[in-house]
């Protein structure tokens, strides 16, 4: 498939009659291309040659090296690879030499050590465009900007008190919701439902208001600006695997698909801010995030100024980073419920004592629900939205153990493994919230068994953030709804596959049949 996808950009040549027209052409190009790639291939192989100790890994043919056996889900396809090559893995893939860390052990050494290496991000092709030329938090290079940007993101945009202070929102939003599953009759599309929700979330707390339907007369909404951007990061890119190949996306379309949307959406971004600097713009009761932004941008104390561009790609920071992963976290967790009657009928029992007489679940009644927290730990345990995390790469040299990683070497955590890890977990692919009870494992990045949000000094920064939300639209659709697949559909048939992308979506939508459980209370 991803040897396809290499040469499509040569098969979908526009006008097929080119090249065949011209035999003699076509002959010189190939050979050239071919002598090219044997002399990469050559400095590649006399280059893994001198290198002294790589960590093991599979047999890796010339050029391609082992890009051919990465199979969709690519996370699924590491995860079996280790299983043979180990937890610490290296893979050649097209040029880009590769280490894959597959257990909790061996990412506790790397990190407790190095973590400052370990801290770099590879610049990838679609990324560096929609992140403003690595201006934003995810993709920026370590380093001072870097920690700046991140600074304002812990203390500015994503810090408790700011999360606190958008509670209505959340609530609000939540309400809207449940008003949709109770206009709806018949099966409900549970996976649209939950991508509404996070991206009116996000986009009322960072833009101050939804941009839903169109806007300024043009032709695609924000939904989906963002869904195509998704595709488009989580697809796979010549680029990415062989840098000097990318002269190709020209011709195969993408370069022309991403500049497309990055332009509607630089657009948006233009329109917002100059909503937010119009002076006749009726006050909030909170700062939205570009409200923050902007005023930190003014402010002259700032060691390091806050251009335009760092503004834009820590927006869409925040709508990349922060709403498919909520979303897929909620569908994943209603499957698992759904797949499992005996956690379904315990957390429903929990939310409606601790909520009894109420009309919805507030956010202050969360502390109490302690089963519905293992849930859902358990069901980021088992579906991580992100299974391989955000690529890094290694910015020194540097040994783990008796193996040698050279500097701009690309690394992929592969969450998926470390929660599937015999060694960390009884039965790891049994769904038991039950496990995390008389625990006190947590997703925070101090225990490495468990890490759907990643690790170290890159950890993400917006996990209250979407952990609020998750825990209260859960909370609320268990407690004002019980739950069924739809008729002729049973638990065995109910399609666990996952879909291809940055965030693992579950494939097919979550289809649902919602009964209201009956309001006997006179709270709120
Ligand atoms: C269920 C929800 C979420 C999950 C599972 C999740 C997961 C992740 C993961 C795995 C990373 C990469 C960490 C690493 O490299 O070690 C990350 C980074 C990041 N996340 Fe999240 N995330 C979620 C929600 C959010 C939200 C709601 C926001 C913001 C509104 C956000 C903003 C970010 C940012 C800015 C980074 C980049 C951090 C950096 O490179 O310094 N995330 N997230």
């Amino acid at each position: 498939m991803i040897i396809e996808s290499l040469l499509s950009p040569l098969l979908s040549c526009r006008d097929p009659t080119m090249m065949s027209s011209h035999p003699f052409l076509m002959l010189i190009f190939n050979v050239l291309l071919a002598s090219f790639m044997l002399l990469l291939t050559i400095k590649h192989v006399k280059q893994s040659l001198r290198a002294k100790r790589f960590p093991p890994g599979p047999w890796r043919l010339p050029l391609v090296g082992n890009l051919h056996q990465l199979m969709n889900p690519i996370h699924r396809s590491l995860l079996h690879l280790a299983k043979q090559h180990g937890p610490i893995m290296f893979l050649q893939l097209g040029s880009i030499p590769t280490i894959i860390i597959s257990s909790a052990d061996m990412l506790k050494e790397i990190f407790r050590k190095h973590d400052i290496v370990f801290s770099g991000r590879p610049v990838l092709y679609s990324a560096s465009k929609f992140s403003y030329n690595c201006s934003d938090i995810v993709f920026m290079p370590y380093g001072e900007i870097w920690r700046e940007m991140r600074k304002i993101a812990m203390t500015e945009l994503l810090s408790a008190k700011r999360v606190q202070s958008f509670q209505a929102v959340r609530e609000e939003e939540v309400c809207l919701m449940l008003d949709s599953v109770a206009r709806s009759s018949g099966s409900i599309n549970l996976s649209d439902l939950s991508m509404v929700l996070s991206n009116n979330v996000i986009c009322r707390v960072a833009l101050g208001r939804k941009y839903d339907g169109r806007f300024a007369g043009e032709n695609i909404g924000l939904s989906e600006l963002l869904r195509e951007a998704q595709e488009l990061l989580g697809g796979f890119c010549i680029a990415d695997f062989f840098p000097w190949m990318g002269w190709l996306c020209k011709f195969n379309g993408l370069e022309a698909r991403v500049e497309k949307i990055f332009t509607e959406l630089d657009k948006l971004y233009d329109k917002v801010i100059q909503e937010h600097l119009d002076p006749r713009r009726p006050k909030t009761q909170h700062e939205d995030f570009v409200d923050v932004l902007l005023r930190l941008q003014k402010d002259p104390s700032r060691e390091v100024a806050l251009s335009n561009d760092s503004i834009k790609g820590a927006l869409t920071d925040m709508f990349i980073a922060g709403t498919d992963t909520s979303s897929a976290t909620l569908v994943w967790t209603m499957t698992e419920l759904i797949r499992n009657p005996h956690a379904m009928r315990r957390v429903q029992e929990e939310v409606r004592s601790v909520c009894e007489g109420k009309k919805r679940v507030q956010e202050k009644d969360l502390p109490q629900l302690v089963y519905l927290k293992s849930v859902l730990k358990e069901s980021l345990r088992v579906h991580p939205p992100a299974p391989l995390l955000a690529p890094r790469e290694t910015m020194e040299d540097c040994k783990i153990g008796d193996y040698e990683i050279p500097a701009r070497t690309r690394v992929y955590i592969n969450a998926l493994a470390i929660s599937m890890d015999h060694k960390s977990w009884e039965n790891p692919s049994e769904f038991r919230p039950e496990r995390f009870l008389d625990s006190s494992i947590d997703f925070s990045g101090q225990h490495y068994e468990l890490i759907p949000f990643g690790v170290g000094r890159r950890g993400c920064p917006g996990m209250n953030f979407g952990v609020v939300l998750i825990e209260i639209a859960l909370a609320n659709l268990l407690h004002s709804y019980e739950w069924e697949l739809p008729h002729g559909v049973s638990r065995e048939d109910l399609d666990m596959q996952e879909a291809f992308g940055v965030t693992m979506h579950k494939k097919a939508p979550l289809w649902l049949v919602a009964s209201p459980v009956p309001y006997c209370g006179a709270g709120h």
